[in-house]
């Protein structure tokens, strides 16, 4: 495999997808490897100067004979995280576009382990995003037993500020907060405030969820390393297992999203997640570096 010798000055040919908003810009790492600093990561995600994007995914050779690829996620703020849901499922589009693979059943690693992915015949995809960890060392939470519902002093305009909420790790770390109406939800107000609050070593991705039905619920996430996305793939996951956990809802839940609707499934306990929805390519492009 090809070192790039001047990744800095190399044109970038990348994909331009999203899935229901949540947008990626994806880069095929498959022939030579790629390294980016932190800074070019977020002049890459700028809005106005760069490509712009919530993520930025890597599809990269496999580093183990039982998986098909390696693929890796850097949030807008140049961290590499350890999932993406939205983008696992774009992942799977590109590398099927791209001929890569011609597989239904795609065995990825990520750096929160290998997921499994599906392509149906009518262009959605269905995720295993593996079996939720909920032990507040897991998260990384910090709280001296673990519950459903952790409640986490907020220190907002020289006061302070009880919040309760659920923690979830999907591969990466959730809090859930159950509330009377996504629209007039704190996600601006509280959404950076919890992301960085110290009882989250690792930061965090934030959830507001609005309980509709048994099967349905409404969704805003203000993503770590990102800020609220259109939606977020593993923030539907952690929001109904924690509306499970609460009895609120039943096995199979749809999500909506600003962005549009997830269908996630979770029988229970031990058993793994099925995330379902659409990925998108929006266009090619070539970035010349300045
Ligand atoms: N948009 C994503 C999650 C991306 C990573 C997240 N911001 C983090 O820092 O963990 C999704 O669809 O899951």
């Amino acid at each position: 495999m090809g070192m790039n010798p001047n990744p800095n000055r190399t044109p970038l040919a990348f994909t331009k997808m999203h899935g229901l908003g949540n947008d990626f810009m994806v880069l095929d790492c498959t022939r030579a490897h790629l390294q980016l600093s932190d800074a070019q990561i977020r002049l890459l995600a700028d809005r106005h100067f760069g490509v712009g994007f919530d993520q930025l995914l890597m599809v990269e050779p496999a580093t183990r004979p039982d998986v098909d690829f390696r693929y890796r996620i850097f949030n807008a703020d140049g961290s590499e995280v350890e999932q993406c849901g939205n983008g696992a499922r774009c992942f799977a589009r590109f590398v099927r576009d791209r001929g890569l693979s011609d597989k239904d059943l795609i065995r990825v690693e990520t750096a929160a382990g290998v997921i499994e992915l599906r392509l149906t015949p009518e262009g959605r995809v269905v995720v295993n995003m593996g079996v939720p960890k909920l032990l507040p060392a897991e998260i990384p939470f910090l709280a001296d037993a673990p519950a459903l519902l952790h409640r986490v002093e907020v220190n907002v305009d020289g006061g302070s500020e009880q919040v309760e909420l659920a923690v979830v790790n999907m591969g990466n770390p959730h809090a859930v907060l159950f509330v009377e109406s996504v629209d007039t939800a704190p996600v601006g107000r509280l959404g950076p405030l919890l992301e960085s609050h110290p009882r989250f070593p690792a930061r965090v991705n934030v959830g507001f969820m609005q309980v509709l039905a048994r099967d349905r619920v409404k969704l805003r996430v203000f993503e770590r390393g990102t800020g609220e996305t259109l939606a977020c793939g593993t923030g539907a996951c952690a929001a109904v297992v924690a509306g499970r956990r609460r009895g609120l809802l039943d096995e199979r839940v749809e999500v909506a999203l600003p962005g549009g609707e997830l269908r996630i499934e979770w029988p229970g306990e031990n058993a793994p997640v099925l995330m379902a929805g659409p990925a998108t390519r929006v266009y090619e492009g070539l970035w010349l570096w300045p």
